[in-house]
């Protein structure tokens, strides 16, 4: 992996995030609304700290835009005219944020409003659930202005929606309805009668009751074994169930539950 002085931890810019805690749920605003939440160096660096920071106490996060929109992507005043390893050491450094909300210890939940462009919409795919309101479009504009995804857009984005409609959005620019992005994949909830951002809160609150080591489990296990082979997936499988199983928080809800101290599974 390629170094370079584009390091992400020298450029952070806290006024272009607005973080705050409702309980355990910590709240990510991105705040360039008059630049419709573009995402420039700074606050690049800024999600880097704050994911770097996570406080101990923190059960699951929400991320939202502030304004109408979720983010219209790269700043495109900021791409320069790079060489190649500046263009390579630019993309890792989106790689590296990304992942970051990707291999979270606790769920990330993008809450999705207007624009979900460009890299906003490669942000919105590192997360784990996506909520969208009915003003959400999706569009992948890099076509029309020369340019290719970079914030591994290309590895997530396919494994939600598949290869042959990423492909299509990317050469066509189609744009992408609230309501086409649940029905393809890409978005697990519409919320038509709150915000995206009171649903994604409501969820991350409800996530945020789960054992601690079952969200572990579905976050960096889940992903690793649905793409292993199906001997390798099973056995891990196998693995995760044992050491869950064995954690006393299993022990102690297990047995709430066979006592009548917790709820039932009810359809909602
Ligand atoms: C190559 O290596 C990469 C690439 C990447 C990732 C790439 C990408 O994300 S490509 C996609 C870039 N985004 C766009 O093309 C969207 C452009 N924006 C719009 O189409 C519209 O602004 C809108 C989002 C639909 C909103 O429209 P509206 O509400 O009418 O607002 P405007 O008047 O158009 O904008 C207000 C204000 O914001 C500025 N602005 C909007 N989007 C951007 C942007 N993406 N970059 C910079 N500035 C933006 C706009 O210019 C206006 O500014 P004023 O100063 O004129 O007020 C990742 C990593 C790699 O290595």
């Amino acid at each position: 992996m390629l170094t370079g002085n584009a390091s992400a931890a020298t450029l952070a810019d806290p006024s272009t995030l607005v973080i705050d805690t409702v309980g355990s749920v910590l709240t990510v605003g991105l705040n360039r609304a008059k630049k419709r939440n573009a995402l420039n160096d700074g606050l690049m660096a800024a999600l880097k700290d704050c994911f770097d920071d996570l406080p101990a106490d923190i059960r699951s996060v929400v991320i939202h835009g502030i304004g109408d929109h979720f983010s219209a992507g790269l700043d495109l005043s900021e791409l320069r005219v790079r060489d190649a390893t500046e263009g390579l050491v630019h993309s890792q450094t989106w790689h590296r944020v990304f992942d970051k909300i990707q291999y979270c210890r606790v769920p990330v939940i993008a809450a999705l409003k207007g624009a979900v462009i460009g890299g906003g919409l490669e942000l919105a795919c590192a997360a784990h659930i996506r909520v969208a309101e009915p003003s959400a479009y999706y569009a992948l504009p890099e076509g029309s202005r020369g340019i290719f995804v970079g914030g591994g857009g290309s590895v997530r984005l396919p494994r939600l929606i598949g290869v042959a409609r990423m492909a299509d959005m990317m050469l066509t620019g189609r744009v992408y309805s609230a309501t086409e992005g649940v029905v393809h994949g890409f978005s697990q909830y519409l919320s038509e009668d709150k915000t995206a951002y009171d649903k994604a809160l409501e969820l991350g609150n409800r996530v945020a009751q789960n054992a601690p080591l079952t969200n572990f489990a579905v976050l960096q296990a889940l992903p690793m074994i649905a793409e292993a082979n199906p001997q390798t997936g099973l056995l891990m499988e196998s693995l995760m169930a044992t050491v869950a199983q064995s954690d006393q928080e299993a022990k102690n809800r297990i047995r709430d539950f066979l006592d009548h101290k917790t709820a039932k599974v009810k359809p909602t």
